[in-house]
């Protein structure tokens, strides 16, 4: 992590992190549900290897990219070919991950997942034409979403660190089966599924002086954000941690 050492790579430590990355992709949400599904951002482009959303990523990679952004262990491009160095020299990191693990990227099907599922949830159809500033909020859900997402990694060298017997068996078996029934924790996911939707709630509820005018109305239908952790975000979070784990002894 950007400055994260080996002395606080601790469960509790990263739950916290964890819990605060929940109000920064329900915050890119709420600014994407904004705008309506504008799909022809999407669409291939004569004159563009894609679509003008794919030039928009890998722009925005470059210019993140000089500026350090892939630096941090936690940060992973969508389109991490042939990206630029960054133009201040690196931050000493310390290397708390295993460095096989360390360079597991999802991002793709992150994007599938983000493009083919949860876009059409939390948009309404149609097309005003802000395409710049469309694609600016897709990356920020898409950001935070990896971000947390990619976070498995730090908590699967965690959960190694602690009970390295445990792991090592499963490990060595190659049972994936086994690393995730290890990995589990049935009522931390509870919790999740349901405070994700109450910060839904309170974060994106309309605000009016008029007292009772706006119950019940949210900029994000809350039961998406629920649904959206508990079918998306923590099954591949396990999944990083589970592909982590599978070569942490390599
Ligand atoms: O908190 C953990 O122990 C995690 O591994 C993270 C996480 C999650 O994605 O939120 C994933 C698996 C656990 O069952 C609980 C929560």
């Amino acid at each position: 992590m950007g400055n994260f050492s080996d002395d606080m790579l601790n469960l509790d430590t990263l739950r916290k992190i964890l819990v605060r990355e929940e109000d920064t992709i329900i915050f890119s949400l709420i600014e994407r549900a904004k705008y309506p599904i504008n799909s022809p951002l999407y669409d291939k482009r004569p004159g563009l290897s894609g679509s003008l959303f794919e030039f928009f990523v890998k722009e925005s990679e470059a210019v993140q990219a000089k500026a350090g952004r892939y630096s941090s262990a936690e940060e992973n491009a969508f389109f991490p070919d042939n990206l630029p160095p960054p133009l201040l020299p690196l931050r000493d990191n310390e290397q708390v991950l295993h460095p096989r693990g360390a360079s597991i990227n999802i991002n793709e099907q992150i994007s599938n997942m983000y493009h083919k599922q949860l876009l059409p949830l939390i948009t309404s159809n149609g097309d005003d034409r802000n395409y710049a500033i469309t694609a600016g909020r897709d990356l920020d859900c898409l950001q935070a979403l990896s971000r947390r997402i990619h976070l498995g990694k730090f908590v699967a060298e965690i959960k190694f660190r602690e009970s390295p017997e445990n792991y090592t068996r499963a490990i060595r078996a190659q049972d994936k089966d086994a690393l995730m029934k290890l990995l589990t924790f049935t009522s931390v996911e509870e919790m999740i599924k349901n405070r994700v939707e109450k910060k839904a709630m309170v974060f994106g509820q309309e605000v009016d002086l008029k007292e009772n005018d706006n119950v019940g109305k949210y900029k994000v239908n809350p039961s998406v954000v629920s649904r959206l952790y508990g079918e998306w975000v923590i099954p591949l979070t396990k999944f990083v941690e589970v592909e982590y784990l599978l070569c942490r002894l390599d």
